[in-house]
């Protein structure tokens, strides 16, 4: 494509990609529950007695976002539930991996006790650091904070990683521009908008809309190759800084796609308010990324990739509760959340009733 590339929506994929982020993501199964069954002793504690998030957390001296990461998957591999008192219980099938009982298969699981994965898991959980932060490591990936060493601020590693996203984003974002309607606003500000596309594909539906793409310096320099390569150059600018730290643009809309999961739960809140308190008045709080469900019970395959997101950033899989209740805390009100692609969700939040 170039800049005489035709001007209408982004073609939509004929097939859809998801089963194969499925099957990727698959990985993170295995070495949650072997950290459970051979690190944690997580079964045998639960059949002694049910515990509550702090109990266990006390236990297993972890902290809460490694807790809630692993204990989501173990409920959503229906393995733990969770009791009338709130404290997680070992379900039928949890109770055949307490060693001792009598069809127990525990020692199956230990057999990958010291597979590198499950070892590399069990160090991010005990640490609730990203990886790439170790001595010699090359700084965590997606993520820029001040006191954080990030890849991002490389260019080689910030290029890697930025193309990593680019085809999942080639994906859904026409499925986005599908579901948001943005016929009335004009200025679109894309916060930690990486290549660019979500920001590309809702201009060219709404040809009446800019964007600013905000992100680190290395990452822009592909935003601006792809604005080139589909034609938009003229509607999209680029704006460097930290989104945390310095002043975000005025704009109608605000699009915050795959960020709020690379952070813990202060991070999001301060991103929120900040976006909430740069948006016009009329405007609108777009937050497009997976969703668990509102119990963080589930569903696996958003559980699995909260573990991807937790291995890599500051970041897990959050519920469309969560964001709601972050996004009422800054004044909007959300509409119910729809579907993407590839396991993504859009929440619209406005000053107003939601959209
Ligand atoms: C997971 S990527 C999401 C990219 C894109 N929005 C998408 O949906 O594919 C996170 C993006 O946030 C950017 N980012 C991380 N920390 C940032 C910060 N403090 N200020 C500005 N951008 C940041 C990263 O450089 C990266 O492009």
């Amino acid at each position: 494509m170039n800049d005489r590339a035709p001007a209408g929506p982004l073609p939509s994929a004929e097939v859809d990609p998801t089963a194969i982020f499925e099957v990727f993501r698959g990985s993170y199964g295995s070495e949650l529950l072997t950290a459970a069954v051979a690190h944690f002793d997580v079964f045998p504690r639960l059949a002694n007695a049910p515990c509550s998030p702090a109990e266990l957390q006390q236990a297993l001296q972890l902290q809460p976002r490694p807790l809630q990461v692993l204990m989501t998957a173990l409920r959503a591999m229906q393995l733990v539930t969770v009791d009338a008192q709130d404290k997680y219980t070992l379900t039928l099938l949890g109770e055949r991996l307490v060693p001792g009982s009598p069809f127990d298969v525990s020692d199956y699981i230990g057999l990958a006790a010291t597979a590198p994965g499950v070892l590399e898991m069990v160090q991010r959980l005990k640490s609730n650091q990203p990886a790439g932060l170790e001595e010699g490591g090359d700084g965590a990936a997606f993520i820029y904070r001040q006191g954080l060493r990030s890849a991002m601020d490389q260019q080689a590693l910030s290029e890697h990683f930025t193309m990593a996203l680019a085809g999942r984003a080639k994906n859904v974002a026409p499925e986005l521009a599908r579901r948001v309607d943005l016929s009335g606003a004009t200025t679109l500000l894309d916060v930690g908008g990486g290549t660019g596309i979500y920001s590309i594909a809702l201009m060219r539906k709404f040809p009446n809309l800019s964007a600013i793409v905000f992100d680190r310096p290395d990452v822009l320099t592909i935003a601006e190759k792809m604005a080139a390569e589909y034609g938009v150059a003229d509607r999209l600018s680029c704006q460097s800084g930290d989104m945390f730290a310095d002043p975000l643009p005025a704009a109608d809309a605000i699009l915050l796609s795959n960020i709020l999961h690379d952070w813990d739960v202060p991070e999001c809140r301060q991103l929120v308010n900040r976006c909430a308190a740069a948006l016009n008045p009329a405007g609108r709080l777009i937050i497009h990324d997976v969703l668990l469900d509102d119990d963080l019970g589930g569903p696996l395959p958003i559980a699995l990739y909260s573990a991807a997101l937790f291995t890599l950033t500051e970041g897990r899989a959050y519920s469309a509760a969560e964001y709601r209740g972050w996004m009422e805390a800054a004044g909007l009100q959300a509409a119910p959340p729809a579907a993407t692609a590839v396991h993504c969700h859009v929440l619209v939040g406005s000053r107003g009733v939601g959209e």
